[in-house]
Formats: structure tokens, C-alpha cells, sequence
């Protein structure tokens, strides 16, 4: 079963990624999706290789945004691909069917497409207005999920679905009542003073229903 919580990376440098994401690590996180846009590829990959490493020593899963091939080079654990990245079947045709890829969703559809071509895990949203990214698609609500998690259900569709997009603790219960798995959140910890503290109750509200 994969983890309920992956940490979205945030910084505009080199410096600062690699600061936001030690502190999650530090924090408790075990899941860190490399998010670093816009930037030269041998700055990217010069982060690429130092999240990896820092992964490793915290025994963490690593997957990177957007680029597969960066993925493939530094040997993450898997890739996140959103709707105008590469095709989820093309992915899985290169990765092969050890290595994690996710898929971002707006709709049922684009869940359904999704599972068809093998994806693991699906980030459905946004839950609300972010920041933290341009270009939202349509903004879900907790109704939004649980309308798609209704229609999953019933055309028994299933794969963990992560929500994203503007998530605060508060929203962790309500979201997880709709059946989802899980949550992907960058800026919540990001900004945190009291990381430790904050993803215990996360995990606590994530897990809550967890029986071992
Ligand atoms: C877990 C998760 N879900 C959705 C996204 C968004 O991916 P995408 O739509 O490709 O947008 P960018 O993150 O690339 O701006 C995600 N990154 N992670
Ligand atoms: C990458 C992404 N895709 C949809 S919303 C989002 C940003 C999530 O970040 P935050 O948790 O800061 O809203
Ligand atoms: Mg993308």
C-alpha cells in the first residue's frame, strides 16, 4: 500500500529545495515528489541527484515531476505525470512495471483512461484554489470527489487517489470520508515552523481508519 502523504518539493534554487525537502524528511515525510519548474536541466538534475541521495539516507520513496527520463536517469522511484505531460501508456512502456507512475486527474474520464493504461496512483483535484501552481483546472470541492469516488465505486474502478490542491489540516477528514487514499501537499508543510507536529496529525486524521 503506498504511503497516505507525499510532500510536493518547493524553492526556486537549488538551495532552497533541498532545504524545504531536508526539513520534510526531517518532519516525518516518506514520500517527496520533486517539483522544480522551469529550470535549466543540469540545474535539475544536479537536484535531481541530491534529492535521490537524501532519499535514500531517510529511506523515503522518490518520484519526480513531469520528467521521465530525468527519473530513469538518476533512478527514482517513479515519475508524476500530469495531462499535457507524456502519455501514462508511453511511460509504463519505458519504465516497465517496477517503477511508480502517477497520473493527474480532473474527471472521472481522465481516471478511467488513467487505470487503462496501468498507472498506480491517480492526484485528483483541485480541492480548492492553490498558489502553488498556474493553470488550475476546475476547482472539485469535496463534492467533486465524492461524485468521482461514487462513480469509481460503482463501476469498480480502483486505484489510490491522492487529493491536491490548496489542502489544509482541516480539510484531511472531510476529504478522506469521500474514500479516497490519500493527499499530496506542498505548500501546508512548506510553510510550517512546527513540520514534526504537523505531519503527525496528518498522518493521524490519515490513518484514523486504518486497521493493523
Ligand atoms: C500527486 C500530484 N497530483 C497532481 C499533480 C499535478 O501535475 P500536473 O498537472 O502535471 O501539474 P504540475 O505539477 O506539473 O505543474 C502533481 N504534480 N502531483
Ligand atoms: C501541483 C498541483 N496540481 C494541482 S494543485 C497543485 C499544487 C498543490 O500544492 P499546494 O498543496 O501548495 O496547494
Ligand atoms: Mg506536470
Amino acid at each position: 500500500m503506498y504511503n497516505k502523504l507525499q510532500y510536493i518539493s518547493q524553492g526556486e534554487t537549488i538551495e532552497k529545495q533541498l532545504y524545504n525537502i531536508h526539513l520534510a524528511l526531517d518532519a516525518g515525510c516518506d514520500w517527496v515528489q520533486m517539483r522544480f519548474k522551469n529550470q535549466t536541466a543540469k540545474d535539475t538534475f544536479a537536484l535531481a541527484e541530491a534529492v535521490k541521495f537524501l532519499c535514500e539516507e531517510y529511506l523515503a520513496n522518490f518520484i519526480v515531476n513531469d520528467n521521465l527520463y530525468l527519473a530513469q536517469q538518476v533512478a527514482a522511484d517513479g515519475v508524476h505525470l500530469g495531462l499535457s505531460d507524456m502519455k501514462i501508456a508511453e511511460a509504463r512502456a519505458i519504465l516497465g512495471s517496477t517503477k511508480i507512475i502517477g497520473g493527474t486527474a480532473n474527471t472521472y474520464e481522465d481516471i478511467v483512461n488513467h487505470v487503462r493504461n496501468s498507472c498506480d496512483y491517480i492526484g485528483l483535484g483541485p480541492f480548492r484554489f492553490t498558489e502553488t501552481k498556474e493553470k488550475l483546472s476546475p476547482i472539485l470541492g469535496l463534492s467533486g470527489y465524492y461524485d468521482i469516488v461514487e462513480k469509481m465505486k460503482n463501476n469498480k474502478i480502483q486505484i489510490p487517489i491522492y487529493a491536491i490542491g490548496g489542502i489544509t489540516l482541516k480539510d484531511i477528514s472531510p476529504l478522506m470520508e469521500t474514500g479516497i487514499h490519500g493527499i499530496a501537499v506542498s505548500g501546508m508543510i512548506t510553510i510550517s515552523d512546527q513540520k514534526e507536529k504537523l505531519i503527525q496529525q496528518l498522518n493521524e486524521k490519515l490513518y484514523a481508519n486504518v486497521i493493523v
